[in-house]
């Protein structure tokens, strides 16, 4: 057994075989490793990671699997060393496989139970397969609902792979611009935003005979709404079938909800679906050790450095995963790690550095589900979107630092509101969540950056996000159902002042009239998926007939990163390399001005030279490609709204004196000789239409002043 112990500074220049230098090492609490089972400054426990489980509780489900179920004798179910034991193998180890007919049997009994099960316990991507294989669902599809996309995604491939089919066949997953669901699809794991979206178009999710709405001790803002509806889908399905009036409606089933987490208040979840029987999962499939700090970090980064490199060179194989608040610090961390690996004496196993933040392209995210190559070790480094649902094949120790970002309103403090992001302490639920994320294909180590007694004294779970985030599209969404949001029945009431500048904000916007009734023009805006401010812009883009510019600004606006570098010794480079994007009517024009310039980059340079090309001008090529996605997504919407996206309605002259580059878009043009301007040259055009002859002309043309298009880059005003 390991024995932990982090030193003051002080004793951290005795240490003997960590190999950084002394000013670092000076500067940090120190983590010691040793073999003994015993440490005075460490207090290793035990897991038991559900307080809120009882033992032996009568209605528990399922049992702890056999202490010792694989032939290695540690319990663990190897899958790097090529010996895993097959998928179907693996299903029948999990705990709650135990179970499973009695669990089948109280599902088909009640129309709402509350699921409780320990991290790990399978409940995840069994319970979904066993309603699917028991018939339960009927002809209906299963949705099983996740905070996050990361797990959605990885859930429905996991799930596919366990059923041996392709994902968006049976199974299949639906995430914020990204769909693979099918005719076939019987299981599909969606974040709870997109079954809030399905409600805009099916308010009685008339597809679904089952839903399962998973970790909702988070209470995401989307979960509760999902919740509240819920209860009121349920009550009009349940109703005699003549009662339920003509039409399809009348032919559905009542409606299955299961309510599942390992971390939930469950009488609360019980009470407000009419006392509804709660049910227990009991066991985990392997045991987590945890640690905790003997004194409480001031610099949780240089903690988790040393953590790290510990488990690195003391502990035997197995990937890291570390929780840590944001992409900045992510970013920090993984350079200080990078610079310390590369000086490690023995290079016996190399670091595998692997980002996972919900601002970074989903495929990068999914990066961390790949296997490390041999004789290397994987270091996640995530925030709380790794924290529950997901398992990362190889991890087997985690590194907590006990703090996350949260979403605070600040309703009172301008008129209209507005969302921030502070960093904040984690609660017992994330934590417990943090630490299940090992221990998932074997025993497990976890190692939190903060002593026993702060996480005693941390609150049980957070506040609901339906009390401290902005509530203006939910208020939105819910007027398209026809509902008003105080009239209805949520778990948690909302904050008086939120909801007031909530409606104030549409009313504003054009979105509801003076009576509170939701407008076309705030229908419309429901429909995009942004917050209603931009979509209102995107509308009005309409009327000025500057769609496409002002697409590409409201994307990259919705990005979750932000596109500019800032880093705070080189702010002058970034402020001069940057200089020639800048528009004189300021950041807006100048974000698109960017946008351009990458356009053009992109069509001239490989990966490497885009990478660069936005590394010299300091700009997040991330932020760059998440908007580029949202603004795909976003032009399928403006479609359906008649908005034109024709691209190059505008367009400069080329130095020949004769052609005209689009400004958005690739063609070179000429005016078509039909227009009263073709005997001229004209600094910049607009243009009705493109027409294709022997070559591309413009016709319906009218002139306009270059300035309009000032510093916004042309494909002959290359950037070096
Ligand atoms: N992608 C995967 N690769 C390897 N094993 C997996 C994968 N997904 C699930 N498993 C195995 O299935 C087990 C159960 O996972 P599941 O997500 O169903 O648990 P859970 O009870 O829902 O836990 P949690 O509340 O932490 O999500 C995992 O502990 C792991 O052993």
């Amino acid at each position: 057994m390991a024995k932990i112990r982090i030193l003051s500074n002080k004793k951290a220049t005795k240490h003997r075989n960590f190999d950084s230098p002394k000013k670092h090492r000076a500067q940090m609490p120190w983590v010691d490793v040793e073999d003994s089972p015993q440490s005075k400054r460490m207090q290793g426990k035990r897991p038991r990671l559900n307080g809120h489980i009882p033992n032996g509780h009568s209605a528990a489900i399922g049992a702890s699997p056999p202490s010792n179920p694989n032939p290695n004798g540690t319990g663990d179910t190897p899958t790097r060393s090529g010996k895993s034991s097959s998928l179907q193998e693996q299903r029948r180890a999990l705990p709650i496989a135990l179970g499973r007919e009695k669990l089948i049997a109280r599902i088909r009994q009640n129309d709402v139970i509350v699921l409780l099960g320990e991290t790990g316990s399978g409940k995840t991507t069994q319970v979904p397969q066993y309603i699917l294989e028991s018939g339960i669902a009927g002809t209906g599809m299963v949705a099983v609902t996740q905070p996050r996309r990361v797990a959605a995604t990885s859930l429905a491939a996991r799930v596919a792979a366990e059923q041996t089919v392709k994902v968006g066949t049976t199974v299949g997953y639906s995430v914020r611009f990204d769909e693979r669901s099918g005719p076939d699809t019987r299981i599909k794991y969606l974040t709870d935003g997109m079954i809030v979206r399905e409600l805009l178009s099916d308010p009685i999710l008339s597809r679904y005979s089952v839903i399962i709405v998973d970790e909702a001790h988070e209470r995401t803002l989307r979960t509760d709404l999902l919740l509240a509806s819920l209860k009121g889908i349920q009550k009009y399905r349940s109703q005699p079938s003549d009662a339920k009036g003509k039409g399809r409606a009348s032919l559905l089933n009542p409606l299955k909800i299961i309510i599942m987490s390992a971390t939930l208040d469950a009488e609360k979840f019980s009470k407000f679906f009419n006392n509804a029987p709660v049910e227990y999962i009991q066991g985990r499939q392997h045991p987590v050790q945890i640690f905790h700090s003997a004194e409480g970090q001031s610099d949780y980064l240089t903690s988790a450095l040393r953590v790290f490199f510990q488990v690195h060179t003391d502990q035997g194989p197995g990937d890291v995963l570390i929780f840590l608040p944001g992409q900045d610090d992510i970013e920090s961390l993984e350079k200080s790690i990078q610079l310390y690996a590369n000086r490690l004496p023995h290079k016996s196993m190399e670091v595998v550095i692997c980002p996972m933040y919900a601002a970074q392209a989903a495929g990068q995210n999914s990066k961390v589900f790949n296997a490390a190559p041999p004789n290397t070790r994987k270091c996640i480094l995530a925030t709380n979107i790794a924290e529950t649902s997901i398992t990362i094949p190889g991890v087997k120790y985690v590194i907590d630092t006990g703090k996350c970002k949260e979403k605070q309103y600040l309703a009172r403090e301008t008129g209209g509101g507005f969302d921030t992001l502070l960093t904040r302490d984690i609660t017992k639920s994330s934590a417990n969540q943090r630490a299940g994320r090992a221990g998932r294909e074997g025993s497990g180590l976890c190692f939190r950056l903060y002593t026993e007694a702060a996480y005693n004294n941390m609150a049980v779970s957070a506040e609901p996000e339906i009390r401290r985030c902005s509530l203006t599209s939910s208020v939105l969404q819910l007027k398209c159902l026809g509902q008003d949001f105080q009239e209805l029945d949520f778990m948690d009431k909302p904050d008086y002042d939120s909801v007031v500048s909530a409606y104030k904000s549409l009313w504003l916007l054009g979105a509801l009239n003076n009576s509170k009734e939701l407008t076309p023009t705030g229908r419309q805006m429901a429909a995009f998926p942004l917050d209603p401010v931009y979509a209102r812009i995107v509308l009005a883009s309409k009327e000025y007939n500057c769609a496409p510019e002002i697409v590409e600004i409201v994307s990259v606006l919705s990005a979750s990163s932000k596109l500019f570098v800032d880093i705070s010794d080189q702010r002058d480079s970034a402020a001069e390399s940057r200089r020639k994007f800048r528009h004189p009517t300021g950041d807006h024009l100048t974000i698109l001005a960017v946008v351009k310039a990458y356009q053009e980059i992109a069509l001239a340079e490989n990966k490497a030279g885009r990478r660069e090309w936005c590394r010299r001008h300091f700009l997040n090529e991330r932020a760059l490609l998440e908007a580029r996605d949202i603004r795909d997504q976003l032009k399928l919407t403006c479609a359906r709204f008649g908005i034109s996206f024709d691209e190059g309605n505008s367009a400069l002259l080329q130095p020949d004196g004769v052609t005209y580059k689009q400004t958005m878009g690739h063609t070179t043009v000429k005016i078509h000789p039909s227009s009263a301007l073709s005997d001229r040259k004209h600094p910049a055009i607009i243009f009705n239409e493109l027409v294709y002859t022997n070559q591309v002309y413009a016709r319906g043309v009218s002139s306009i002043p270059k300035s309009f298009f000032m510093s916004i880059p042309t494909l002959n005003q290359r950037h070096s």
